[in-house]
Protein backbone atom coordinates (compact mmCIF):
# COMPACT_ATOMS: atom_id res chain seq x y z
CA UNK A 1 0.00 0.00 0.00
CA UNK A 2 3.04 2.35 1.34
CA UNK A 3 5.02 1.55 -1.80
CA UNK A 4 1.57 2.58 -4.12
CA UNK A 5 1.02 5.44 -2.99
CA UNK A 6 4.70 6.08 -2.90
CA UNK A 7 4.76 5.32 -6.59
CA UNK A 8 1.81 7.19 -7.55
CA UNK A 9 2.92 10.30 -5.79
CA UNK A 10 6.45 9.97 -7.81
CA UNK A 11 4.59 9.65 -11.28
CA UNK A 12 2.12 12.59 -10.32
CA UNK A 13 5.49 14.39 -9.53
CA UNK A 14 6.28 14.10 -13.66
CA UNK A 15 2.58 16.26 -14.62
CA UNK A 16 2.95 19.09 -12.34
CA UNK A 17 0.09 20.66 -14.34
CA UNK A 18 -1.81 17.97 -12.60
CA UNK A 19 -0.39 18.74 -9.26
CA UNK A 20 -0.83 22.17 -9.30
CA UNK A 21 -4.75 21.65 -10.66
CA UNK A 22 -5.71 19.44 -7.82
CA UNK A 23 -4.01 21.52 -5.50
CA UNK A 24 -6.30 24.64 -6.83
CA UNK A 25 -8.72 22.53 -6.61
CA UNK A 26 -8.59 21.64 -3.16
CA UNK A 27 -8.06 24.97 -1.81
CA UNK A 28 -11.11 26.46 -4.26
CA UNK A 29 -13.53 24.02 -2.09
CA UNK A 30 -11.97 24.68 1.22
CA UNK A 31 -12.62 28.63 0.60
CA UNK A 32 -15.39 28.05 -0.81
CA UNK A 33 -16.63 26.13 2.13
CA UNK A 34 -15.18 28.50 4.05
CA UNK A 35 -17.21 31.33 2.74
CA UNK A 36 -20.30 29.41 2.90
CA UNK A 37 -20.08 28.62 6.75
CA UNK A 38 -18.65 31.90 7.67
CA UNK A 39 -18.99 35.02 5.19
CA UNK A 40 -22.24 33.99 3.10
CA UNK A 41 -25.34 35.98 4.15
CA UNK A 42 -27.23 33.34 5.52
CA UNK A 43 -24.02 31.84 7.58
CA UNK A 44 -25.77 32.93 11.12
CA UNK A 45 -28.46 30.51 10.35
CA UNK A 46 -28.34 26.91 11.58
CA UNK A 47 -29.37 23.83 9.49
CA UNK A 48 -27.20 20.20 8.58
CA UNK A 49 -23.61 21.32 7.90
CA UNK A 50 -24.06 19.57 4.30
CA UNK A 51 -26.75 21.81 3.13
CA UNK A 52 -25.13 24.96 4.31
CA UNK A 53 -22.00 24.78 2.73
CA UNK A 54 -23.92 23.84 -0.29
CA UNK A 55 -21.58 20.36 -0.97
CA UNK A 56 -24.44 18.15 -0.76
CA UNK A 57 -27.94 19.12 -1.83
CA UNK A 58 -30.46 18.49 0.89
CA UNK A 59 -33.17 19.30 -1.01
CA UNK A 60 -32.53 16.97 -3.94
CA UNK A 61 -32.00 14.08 -1.34
CA UNK A 62 -35.16 15.09 -0.31
CA UNK A 63 -36.83 15.05 -3.56
CA UNK A 64 -34.61 11.75 -4.45
CA UNK A 65 -36.02 9.89 -1.20
CA UNK A 66 -39.60 11.42 -1.46
CA UNK A 67 -39.51 12.18 2.07
CA UNK A 68 -39.39 16.18 2.74
CA UNK A 69 -42.25 16.77 4.77
CA UNK A 70 -41.34 14.47 7.95
CA UNK A 71 -37.39 15.54 7.38
CA UNK A 72 -37.95 19.20 7.34
CA UNK A 73 -40.26 18.71 10.32
CA UNK A 74 -37.62 17.25 12.19
CA UNK A 75 -34.36 19.86 11.14
CA UNK A 76 -37.36 22.90 12.54
CA UNK A 77 -37.79 20.91 15.74
CA UNK A 78 -34.17 20.42 16.18
CA UNK A 79 -32.73 24.13 15.04
CA UNK A 80 -35.80 26.37 15.52
CA UNK A 81 -37.57 28.67 13.39
CA UNK A 82 -35.24 29.71 10.67
CA UNK A 83 -33.44 27.04 9.17
CA UNK A 84 -30.84 26.65 6.29
CA UNK A 85 -31.31 23.62 4.23
CA UNK A 86 -29.51 24.83 1.33
CA UNK A 87 -26.65 27.04 0.95
CA UNK A 88 -28.65 30.01 -0.29
CA UNK A 89 -32.13 29.09 1.13
CA UNK A 90 -33.72 29.45 4.43
CA UNK A 91 -36.74 27.33 5.17
CA UNK A 92 -39.07 29.25 8.15
CA UNK A 93 -41.52 28.38 10.03
CA UNK A 94 -43.14 31.11 11.36
CA UNK A 95 -47.13 32.20 10.90
CA UNK A 96 -45.67 36.00 10.94
CA UNK A 97 -43.47 35.37 8.31
CA UNK A 98 -46.27 34.49 5.62
CA UNK A 99 -47.36 38.08 4.75
CA UNK A 100 -43.64 38.75 4.65
CA UNK A 101 -42.72 36.33 1.92
CA UNK A 102 -46.05 36.07 0.19
CA UNK A 103 -46.90 39.62 0.28
CA UNK A 104 -48.93 41.71 -2.72
CA UNK A 105 -46.88 44.68 -2.57
CA UNK A 106 -43.53 44.21 -4.16
CA UNK A 107 -44.13 41.11 -4.10
CA UNK A 108 -41.31 38.23 -3.92
CA UNK A 109 -40.13 36.16 -6.98
CA UNK A 110 -40.70 32.81 -7.15
CA UNK A 111 -37.06 30.50 -7.59
CA UNK A 112 -36.27 28.86 -10.91
CA UNK A 113 -37.68 25.79 -8.98
CA UNK A 114 -40.88 26.05 -10.27
CA UNK A 115 -39.70 26.74 -13.90
CA UNK A 116 -39.06 22.61 -13.80
CA UNK A 117 -42.81 23.05 -13.33
CA UNK A 118 -43.54 23.77 -17.06
CA UNK A 119 -45.06 21.66 -19.63
CA UNK A 120 -44.08 20.96 -22.72
CA UNK A 121 -46.50 23.32 -24.34
CA UNK A 122 -44.32 26.32 -22.67
CA UNK A 123 -44.89 28.51 -19.42
CA UNK A 124 -47.91 28.14 -17.66
CA UNK A 125 -48.76 30.64 -14.44
CA UNK A 126 -47.43 28.54 -12.16
CA UNK A 127 -44.14 28.03 -13.46
CA UNK A 128 -43.64 31.38 -14.69
CA UNK A 129 -41.08 32.94 -12.31
CA UNK A 130 -40.82 36.79 -13.01
CA UNK A 131 -43.44 38.89 -11.60
CA UNK A 132 -45.04 41.15 -14.22
CA UNK A 133 -45.00 38.32 -16.75
CA UNK A 134 -47.17 35.79 -13.88
CA UNK A 135 -49.55 38.96 -13.18
CA UNK A 136 -50.41 39.04 -17.02
CA UNK A 137 -51.06 35.48 -17.42
CA UNK A 138 -53.48 35.98 -14.17
CA UNK A 139 -55.39 38.78 -15.71
CA UNK A 140 -55.99 36.88 -18.48
CA UNK A 141 -56.93 33.33 -17.39
CA UNK A 142 -58.66 34.41 -14.21
CA UNK A 143 -61.92 34.83 -16.09
CA UNK A 144 -61.94 30.79 -16.60
CA UNK A 145 -62.09 30.47 -13.03
CA UNK A 146 -64.41 33.04 -11.83
CA UNK A 147 -67.34 32.57 -9.93
CA UNK A 148 -69.86 33.20 -12.79
CA UNK A 149 -69.34 29.86 -13.99
CA UNK A 150 -70.06 27.96 -11.13
CA UNK A 151 -73.21 26.55 -12.19
CA UNK A 152 -71.84 25.17 -15.31
CA UNK A 153 -68.99 23.67 -12.57
CA UNK A 154 -71.40 22.25 -11.01
CA UNK A 155 -72.96 20.46 -13.60
CA UNK A 156 -69.65 19.06 -14.90
CA UNK A 157 -68.81 17.69 -11.33
CA UNK A 158 -72.33 16.34 -10.56
CA UNK A 159 -71.56 14.25 -14.03
CA UNK A 160 -68.29 13.13 -13.11
CA UNK A 161 -69.89 12.34 -9.62
CA UNK A 162 -72.10 10.29 -11.28
CA UNK A 163 -69.39 8.05 -13.28
CA UNK A 164 -67.92 7.55 -10.07
CA UNK A 165 -70.43 6.19 -8.13
CA UNK A 166 -71.66 3.80 -10.77
CA UNK A 167 -68.27 2.65 -10.80
CA UNK A 168 -67.97 2.17 -7.17
CA UNK A 169 -71.76 0.74 -7.41
CA UNK A 170 -70.49 -2.23 -10.26
CA UNK A 171 -67.39 -3.18 -8.42
CA UNK A 172 -69.67 -3.84 -5.25
CA UNK A 173 -72.64 -5.73 -7.30
CA UNK A 174 -69.58 -7.85 -8.79
CA UNK A 175 -68.25 -8.52 -5.51
CA UNK A 176 -65.41 -6.42 -5.72
CA UNK A 177 -66.37 -4.20 -2.79
CA UNK A 178 -62.54 -4.57 -1.63
CA UNK A 179 -60.69 -1.93 -4.04
CA UNK A 180 -57.86 0.52 -4.09
CA UNK A 181 -59.87 3.66 -3.42
CA UNK A 182 -57.07 5.95 -3.95
CA UNK A 183 -56.59 4.94 -7.59
CA UNK A 184 -60.34 5.39 -8.14
CA UNK A 185 -60.55 8.80 -6.71
CA UNK A 186 -57.46 9.84 -9.47
CA UNK A 187 -59.72 8.57 -11.87
CA UNK A 188 -62.30 10.73 -10.95
CA UNK A 189 -60.42 13.95 -10.47
CA UNK A 190 -58.69 13.23 -13.88
CA UNK A 191 -62.21 12.82 -15.25
CA UNK A 192 -63.37 15.99 -13.50
CA UNK A 193 -60.52 18.55 -14.74
CA UNK A 194 -61.14 16.69 -18.31
CA UNK A 195 -64.84 18.01 -17.93
CA UNK A 196 -63.62 20.93 -16.50
CA UNK A 197 -61.22 22.52 -18.74
CA UNK A 198 -62.02 20.75 -21.94
CA UNK A 199 -65.89 20.33 -21.54
CA UNK A 200 -65.60 16.57 -21.82
CA UNK A 201 -64.62 13.95 -19.30
CA UNK A 202 -61.51 11.26 -20.06
CA UNK A 203 -64.19 8.72 -19.31
CA UNK A 204 -61.59 6.84 -16.96
CA UNK A 205 -64.31 5.94 -13.92
CA UNK A 206 -66.99 5.59 -16.90
CA UNK A 207 -64.66 2.44 -18.36
CA UNK A 208 -63.54 1.74 -15.01
CA UNK A 209 -59.81 1.81 -15.87
CA UNK A 210 -56.97 4.06 -16.81
CA UNK A 211 -56.84 2.25 -20.51
CA UNK A 212 -53.44 4.21 -21.12
CA UNK A 213 -51.58 4.40 -17.62
CA UNK A 214 -52.11 8.33 -17.39
CA UNK A 215 -52.58 8.32 -13.67
CA UNK A 216 -48.61 6.91 -13.11
CA UNK A 217 -47.42 9.01 -15.85
CA UNK A 218 -48.72 11.95 -14.45
CA UNK A 219 -47.02 11.38 -10.95
CA UNK A 220 -43.95 10.40 -12.40
CA UNK A 221 -43.97 14.01 -14.50
CA UNK A 222 -44.25 15.56 -11.15
CA UNK A 223 -41.60 13.48 -9.42
CA UNK A 224 -39.42 13.79 -12.24
CA UNK A 225 -40.16 17.36 -12.01
CA UNK A 226 -39.39 18.21 -8.68
CA UNK A 227 -35.92 16.50 -8.36
CA UNK A 228 -34.42 18.30 -11.27
CA UNK A 229 -36.32 21.39 -10.08
CA UNK A 230 -33.98 21.23 -7.13
CA UNK A 231 -30.51 21.98 -9.45
CA UNK A 232 -31.99 24.78 -12.16
CA UNK A 233 -28.76 24.20 -14.38
CA UNK A 234 -29.58 20.52 -14.82
CA UNK A 235 -33.21 21.04 -14.76
CA UNK A 236 -32.91 23.47 -18.47
CA UNK A 237 -30.48 21.19 -19.68
CA UNK A 238 -33.04 18.48 -19.08
CA UNK A 239 -35.93 20.69 -20.23
CA UNK A 240 -34.02 21.00 -23.53
CA UNK A 241 -33.21 17.33 -23.96
CA UNK A 242 -37.43 16.08 -23.25
CA UNK A 243 -38.60 18.54 -26.01
CA UNK A 244 -36.47 16.51 -28.40
CA UNK A 245 -37.56 13.07 -27.37
CA UNK A 246 -40.49 11.46 -28.99
CA UNK A 247 -43.36 11.52 -26.67
CA UNK A 248 -44.05 8.72 -25.09
CA UNK A 249 -47.55 6.50 -26.39
CA UNK A 250 -49.82 7.61 -23.66
CA UNK A 251 -48.67 11.34 -23.56
CA UNK A 252 -49.45 11.25 -27.26
CA UNK A 253 -52.84 10.03 -26.73
CA UNK A 254 -53.72 12.52 -24.35
CA UNK A 255 -52.25 15.38 -26.23
CA UNK A 256 -53.88 13.66 -28.98
CA UNK A 257 -57.60 14.48 -27.23
CA UNK A 258 -56.71 17.70 -25.66
CA UNK A 259 -55.76 19.06 -29.08
CA UNK A 260 -58.63 17.21 -30.51
CA UNK A 261 -61.20 19.10 -28.09
CA UNK A 262 -59.81 22.61 -28.67
CA UNK A 263 -59.76 21.75 -32.86
CA UNK A 264 -63.60 20.58 -32.51
CA UNK A 265 -64.41 23.93 -29.69
CA UNK A 266 -62.06 26.07 -33.16
CA UNK A 267 -64.61 24.56 -35.82
CA UNK A 268 -67.74 24.99 -33.79
CA UNK A 269 -66.78 28.56 -33.44
CA UNK A 270 -65.86 29.32 -36.88
CA UNK A 271 -69.24 28.06 -38.06
CA UNK A 272 -70.88 30.02 -35.89
CA UNK A 273 -69.32 32.74 -37.32
CA UNK A 274 -69.83 35.16 -34.01
CA UNK A 275 -67.24 36.25 -31.40
CA UNK A 276 -70.27 34.85 -28.77
CA UNK A 277 -69.82 31.39 -28.35
CA UNK A 278 -72.28 30.27 -25.90
CA UNK A 279 -70.12 28.21 -23.70
CA UNK A 280 -70.02 29.42 -20.15
CA UNK A 281 -66.94 27.20 -19.21
CA UNK A 282 -63.32 26.96 -18.82
CA UNK A 283 -62.46 26.46 -22.32
CA UNK A 284 -63.93 29.20 -23.82
CA UNK A 285 -62.77 31.37 -21.46
CA UNK A 286 -59.23 30.26 -21.94
CA UNK A 287 -59.73 30.84 -25.95
CA UNK A 288 -60.72 34.17 -25.46
CA UNK A 289 -57.96 34.99 -23.28
CA UNK A 290 -55.43 38.27 -24.59
CA UNK A 291 -52.13 38.84 -23.87
CA UNK A 292 -51.18 42.04 -23.21
CA UNK A 293 -50.96 43.69 -27.08
CA UNK A 294 -54.63 42.66 -27.21
CA UNK A 295 -53.89 39.85 -29.28
CA UNK A 296 -56.23 36.37 -28.23
CA UNK A 297 -53.95 33.23 -26.52
CA UNK A 298 -52.44 31.20 -29.34
CA UNK A 299 -53.49 27.47 -29.37
CA UNK A 300 -50.01 26.72 -27.56
CA UNK A 301 -50.98 29.06 -24.94
CA UNK A 302 -54.52 27.45 -25.11
CA UNK A 303 -52.71 23.96 -24.34
CA UNK A 304 -50.42 24.99 -21.55
CA UNK A 305 -53.40 26.82 -19.80
CA UNK A 306 -55.26 23.78 -19.98
CA UNK A 307 -52.30 21.54 -19.29
CA UNK A 308 -51.86 23.29 -15.97
CA UNK A 309 -55.52 22.44 -14.94
CA UNK A 310 -54.90 18.82 -15.82
CA UNK A 311 -51.68 19.25 -13.81
CA UNK A 312 -52.50 21.39 -11.10
CA UNK A 313 -56.26 20.52 -10.33
CA UNK A 314 -56.33 16.28 -10.42
CA UNK A 315 -53.53 15.03 -7.92
CA UNK A 316 -54.15 17.82 -5.68
CA UNK A 317 -57.91 16.97 -5.39
CA UNK A 318 -57.64 12.89 -5.15
CA UNK A 319 -54.71 13.76 -2.39
CA UNK A 320 -57.57 15.86 -0.01
CA UNK A 321 -60.32 13.26 -1.20
CA UNK A 322 -58.15 10.48 -0.07
CA UNK A 323 -56.72 12.26 2.99
CA UNK A 324 -60.37 12.90 4.51
CA UNK A 325 -61.14 9.21 4.24
CA UNK A 326 -58.06 8.26 6.10
CA UNK A 327 -58.88 10.70 9.00
CA UNK A 328 -62.54 10.23 8.95
CA UNK A 329 -62.63 6.95 8.60
CA UNK A 330 -59.56 6.23 10.67
CA UNK A 331 -61.61 7.47 13.72
CA UNK A 332 -64.89 5.79 14.74
CA UNK A 333 -66.42 8.48 16.86
CA UNK A 334 -65.32 11.31 14.24
CA UNK A 335 -66.56 9.10 11.00
CA UNK A 336 -70.32 8.67 13.07
CA UNK A 337 -70.58 12.09 13.35
CA UNK A 338 -70.09 12.90 9.94
CA UNK A 339 -72.07 10.74 8.51
CA UNK A 340 -74.72 11.26 11.50
CA UNK A 341 -74.72 14.94 10.03
CA UNK A 342 -75.19 14.45 6.64
CA UNK A 343 -78.19 11.50 7.61
CA UNK A 344 -79.62 14.39 9.53
CA UNK A 345 -79.62 17.09 6.54
CA UNK A 346 -80.83 14.88 4.46
CA UNK A 347 -83.54 13.07 6.41
CA UNK A 348 -85.19 16.50 7.47
CA UNK A 349 -84.65 18.10 3.94
CA UNK A 350 -81.96 20.36 4.38
CA UNK A 351 -79.87 19.52 2.23
CA UNK A 352 -80.44 16.91 -1.42
CA UNK A 353 -78.25 15.35 -4.10
CA UNK A 354 -76.27 16.48 -5.90
CA UNK A 355 -75.17 18.61 -3.32
CA UNK A 356 -75.05 22.17 -4.22
CA UNK A 357 -71.71 24.30 -2.93
CA UNK A 358 -74.08 26.68 -1.08
CA UNK A 359 -75.78 23.61 0.90
CA UNK A 360 -72.22 21.95 1.32
CA UNK A 361 -71.84 25.16 4.22
CA UNK A 362 -75.13 23.29 6.00
CA UNK A 363 -72.57 20.98 7.20
CA UNK A 364 -70.55 22.58 9.54
CA UNK A 365 -68.79 19.41 11.35
CA UNK A 366 -67.65 18.18 7.70
CA UNK A 367 -66.86 21.29 6.99
CA UNK A 368 -64.33 21.46 10.01
CA UNK A 369 -63.27 18.20 8.75
CA UNK A 370 -62.14 19.41 5.09
CA UNK A 371 -60.30 22.24 6.93
CA UNK A 372 -58.41 19.48 9.41
CA UNK A 373 -57.84 17.50 6.79
CA UNK A 374 -56.03 20.36 4.01
CA UNK A 375 -53.76 21.20 7.72
CA UNK A 376 -52.66 18.47 8.02
CA UNK A 377 -52.36 16.48 4.93
CA UNK A 378 -51.56 19.40 2.57
CA UNK A 379 -51.52 18.36 -0.97
CA UNK A 380 -48.23 20.37 -1.34
CA UNK A 381 -46.18 19.72 1.54
CA UNK A 382 -42.90 21.38 -0.14
CA UNK A 383 -41.33 24.46 0.13
CA UNK A 384 -43.28 27.53 -1.21
CA UNK A 385 -39.70 29.48 -2.09
CA UNK A 386 -39.42 32.64 -3.24
CA UNK A 387 -36.21 35.15 -3.90
CA UNK A 388 -35.35 37.77 -1.92
CA UNK A 389 -35.18 41.18 -4.26
CA UNK A 390 -33.50 44.43 -4.17
CA UNK A 391 -32.91 46.39 -0.72
CA UNK A 392 -33.22 42.75 1.02
CA UNK A 393 -36.21 42.24 3.34
CA UNK A 394 -36.74 41.50 7.12
CA UNK A 395 -38.47 38.55 7.54
CA UNK A 396 -38.93 36.88 10.82
CA UNK A 397 -37.14 39.24 12.31
CA UNK A 398 -34.14 38.80 10.38
CA UNK A 399 -32.78 40.67 7.38
CA UNK A 400 -32.54 38.47 4.15
CA UNK A 401 -30.22 39.85 1.59
CA UNK A 402 -31.19 40.27 -2.13
CA UNK A 403 -30.40 37.16 -3.88
CA UNK A 404 -30.75 34.69 -1.08
CA UNK A 405 -33.67 32.50 -1.44
CA UNK A 406 -36.50 31.98 1.66
CA UNK A 407 -39.37 29.52 1.88
CA UNK A 408 -42.11 27.85 4.00
CA UNK A 409 -43.64 24.06 4.16
CA UNK A 410 -47.45 24.03 4.31
CA UNK A 411 -46.83 20.74 5.84
CA UNK A 412 -44.58 21.94 8.66
CA UNK A 413 -46.29 25.35 9.97
CA UNK A 414 -49.61 23.67 9.93
CA UNK A 415 -47.61 21.57 12.63
CA UNK A 416 -46.55 24.79 14.27
CA UNK A 417 -48.09 25.30 17.73
CA UNK A 418 -47.78 29.49 17.43
CA UNK A 419 -50.15 28.34 13.99
CA UNK A 420 -52.56 25.82 15.27
CA UNK A 421 -51.91 25.66 19.20
CA UNK A 422 -50.36 22.88 21.12
CA UNK A 423 -52.19 19.77 20.04
CA UNK A 424 -51.39 21.61 16.28
CA UNK A 425 -50.20 17.27 15.56
CA UNK A 426 -53.44 16.15 16.44
CA UNK A 427 -56.56 15.71 13.77
CA UNK A 428 -59.52 17.65 16.00
CA UNK A 429 -62.48 19.06 13.67
CA UNK A 430 -63.89 20.79 16.55
CA UNK A 431 -60.85 23.16 16.83
CA UNK A 432 -62.37 25.07 13.81
CA UNK A 433 -66.21 25.17 15.55
CA UNK A 434 -64.76 25.88 19.09
CA UNK A 435 -62.82 28.96 17.81
CA UNK A 436 -64.14 32.42 17.90
CA UNK A 437 -64.35 34.55 14.44
CA UNK A 438 -60.95 35.98 15.27
CA UNK A 439 -59.24 33.10 16.17
CA UNK A 440 -60.94 31.42 13.11
CA UNK A 441 -59.89 34.01 10.89
CA UNK A 442 -56.16 33.41 12.29
CA UNK A 443 -56.40 29.91 11.92
CA UNK A 444 -57.49 30.58 8.01
CA UNK A 445 -55.00 32.96 7.35
CA UNK A 446 -52.29 30.39 8.29
CA UNK A 447 -53.37 27.11 6.31
CA UNK A 448 -51.08 27.03 3.70
CA UNK A 449 -52.12 24.65 1.38
CA UNK A 450 -53.24 26.62 -1.37
CA UNK A 451 -50.41 29.01 -1.32
CA UNK A 452 -50.55 32.73 -0.10
CA UNK A 453 -50.36 35.75 -1.88
CA UNK A 454 -50.58 37.07 -5.68
CA UNK A 455 -49.48 33.39 -6.17
CA UNK A 456 -52.47 31.54 -4.37
CA UNK A 457 -53.96 28.58 -5.95
CA UNK A 458 -55.77 30.33 -8.57
CA UNK A 459 -58.35 26.84 -8.46
CA UNK A 460 -59.05 26.90 -4.72
CA UNK A 461 -62.60 27.25 -4.92
CA UNK A 462 -63.05 24.83 -7.60
CA UNK A 463 -60.74 22.52 -5.81
CA UNK A 464 -62.82 22.81 -2.10
CA UNK A 465 -66.26 23.02 -4.69
CA UNK A 466 -65.33 19.75 -6.17
CA UNK A 467 -64.60 18.11 -2.93
CA UNK A 468 -67.50 19.64 -0.60
CA UNK A 469 -70.03 18.43 -3.02
CA UNK A 470 -68.72 14.59 -3.54
CA UNK A 471 -67.28 13.67 0.16
CA UNK A 472 -70.67 13.85 1.69
CA UNK A 473 -72.16 12.21 -1.03
CA UNK A 474 -69.55 9.17 -0.90
CA UNK A 475 -69.91 9.43 3.32
CA UNK A 476 -73.67 9.10 3.00
CA UNK A 477 -73.90 6.49 0.42
CA UNK A 478 -71.22 4.13 1.35
CA UNK A 479 -69.65 2.25 4.16
CA UNK A 480 -66.13 2.33 3.76
CA UNK A 481 -63.81 0.14 6.26
CA UNK A 482 -60.15 -0.01 5.62
CA UNK A 483 -58.74 -3.24 4.08
CA UNK A 484 -56.59 -5.26 6.97
CA UNK A 485 -52.90 -5.26 5.94
CA UNK A 486 -51.56 -8.86 5.73
CA UNK A 487 -49.39 -11.20 4.17
CA UNK A 488 -52.64 -12.22 1.79
CA UNK A 489 -53.91 -8.84 1.60
CA UNK A 490 -53.53 -7.17 -1.88
CA UNK A 491 -51.53 -4.32 -0.51
CA UNK A 492 -47.99 -3.72 -2.37
CA UNK A 493 -46.47 -2.09 0.54
CA UNK A 494 -46.14 -4.71 3.73
CA UNK A 495 -45.89 -1.74 6.13
CA UNK A 496 -47.89 1.30 5.74
CA UNK A 497 -46.91 4.82 5.53
CA UNK A 498 -48.39 8.08 7.14
CA UNK A 499 -48.50 11.46 6.36
CA UNK A 500 -45.77 12.19 8.85
CA UNK A 501 -43.70 9.58 7.79
CA UNK A 502 -44.40 7.28 10.54
CA UNK A 503 -44.68 3.66 9.38
CA UNK A 504 -47.32 1.19 10.40
CA UNK A 505 -49.50 -1.97 9.89
CA UNK A 506 -52.79 -0.12 10.81
CA UNK A 507 -51.93 2.82 8.39
CA UNK A 508 -53.88 2.03 5.36
CA UNK A 509 -51.87 3.79 2.51
CA UNK A 510 -48.11 4.82 1.64
CA UNK A 511 -47.47 8.34 1.64
CA UNK A 512 -44.41 9.43 -0.80
CA UNK A 513 -43.98 13.44 0.28
CA UNK A 514 -42.20 15.49 -2.45
CA UNK A 515 -43.84 18.50 -4.18
CA UNK A 516 -46.98 16.46 -3.77
CA UNK A 517 -47.71 14.10 -0.52
CA UNK A 518 -49.17 11.60 -2.96
CA UNK A 519 -50.85 8.38 -1.33
CA UNK A 520 -51.15 4.78 -2.90
CA UNK A 521 -51.89 1.19 -1.95
CA UNK A 522 -55.06 2.86 -0.77
CA UNK A 523 -57.51 -0.71 -0.36
CA UNK A 524 -60.58 -0.29 1.66
CA UNK A 525 -63.77 -2.20 1.81
CA UNK A 526 -66.87 -0.50 0.06
CA UNK A 527 -70.15 -1.66 0.12
CA UNK A 528 -73.99 0.45 0.16
CA UNK A 529 -75.43 2.02 3.46
CA UNK A 530 -78.69 1.39 4.41
CA UNK A 531 -79.74 4.62 4.07
CA UNK A 532 -79.05 4.41 0.13
C1 LIG B 1 -57.33 20.73 -2.94
C2 LIG B 1 -56.98 21.23 -4.07
C3 LIG B 1 -55.79 22.10 -4.38
C4 LIG B 1 -54.68 22.45 -3.64
C5 LIG B 1 -54.36 22.05 -2.22
C6 LIG B 1 -53.86 23.32 -4.46
C7 LIG B 1 -52.65 23.89 -4.06
C8 LIG B 1 -51.90 24.74 -4.83
C9 LIG B 1 -50.63 25.31 -4.44
C10 LIG B 1 -49.92 25.02 -3.13
C11 LIG B 1 -50.22 26.11 -5.45
C12 LIG B 1 -48.88 26.83 -5.57
C13 LIG B 1 -48.67 27.99 -4.70
C14 LIG B 1 -47.20 28.42 -4.72
O1 LIG B 1 -46.38 27.83 -5.40
O2 LIG B 1 -46.91 29.36 -4.03
C15 LIG B 1 -51.22 26.09 -6.49
C16 LIG B 1 -51.17 26.81 -7.66
C17 LIG B 1 -52.06 26.64 -8.69
N1 LIG B 1 -53.16 25.81 -8.71
FE1 LIG B 1 -53.88 24.74 -7.15
N2 LIG B 1 -54.48 23.48 -5.67
C18 LIG B 1 -55.65 22.76 -5.67
C19 LIG B 1 -56.58 22.66 -6.69
C20 LIG B 1 -56.46 23.27 -7.90
C21 LIG B 1 -57.43 23.15 -8.97
C22 LIG B 1 -58.73 22.33 -8.89
C23 LIG B 1 -56.95 23.87 -10.02
C24 LIG B 1 -57.55 24.10 -11.38
C25 LIG B 1 -58.82 24.03 -11.66
C26 LIG B 1 -55.68 24.45 -9.61
C27 LIG B 1 -54.87 25.25 -10.39
C28 LIG B 1 -53.74 25.91 -9.95
C29 LIG B 1 -52.99 26.85 -10.77
C30 LIG B 1 -53.28 27.22 -12.22
C31 LIG B 1 -51.94 27.32 -9.97
C32 LIG B 1 -50.91 28.38 -10.33
C33 LIG B 1 -51.47 29.72 -9.87
C34 LIG B 1 -50.56 30.91 -10.10
O3 LIG B 1 -49.34 30.79 -9.92
O4 LIG B 1 -51.08 31.97 -10.46
N3 LIG B 1 -55.42 24.06 -8.32
N4 LIG B 1 -52.24 25.23 -6.09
Amino acid sequence: MTAFTFSAFHELSCYPGIVLGIIILGLAIVAYTLYDLFFHPLSGIPGPIGARTGLWSWKSTRAARKDMGWKLLELHNKYGTVVRIARNEASICDPVAINQIYRFKSPLEKTRFYESLQGLDGPTSISTVDNKRHAEMRRAESPAYATKLFADFEEKIDASCADLTEHLDQCIDAGKGTMDVGHVLQMFAIDAVGELALGKSFGLCATGKDTHNWLPMLAQFLEIACLVGTQPIIASIFRRVAQMLPEPSNVKILTGIVNSRIDSRLKEYKAQETTYHGHQDMLEKLMAAQNPDGSEYSLQQVRAAVGSVLGAGSDTTAIIMRAMIRFVVGDAEIYRKVQKEIDDAVNCGGIQFPLSYNDADKLPYFQACLKETLRLHPPVPWTLSRSIGAGGAYISGRFFAKGTEVSMSPFVLHRCGEAYGDDAAVFRPERWLEADPEQRKTMEHNNLAFGAGPRVCIGKTIGMLEVSKVMPFLFWKYEVGFTPRSATSPHTHKVGRAVDGCASMAEPYFVTSQWVALQSDFWCDISRRRVA
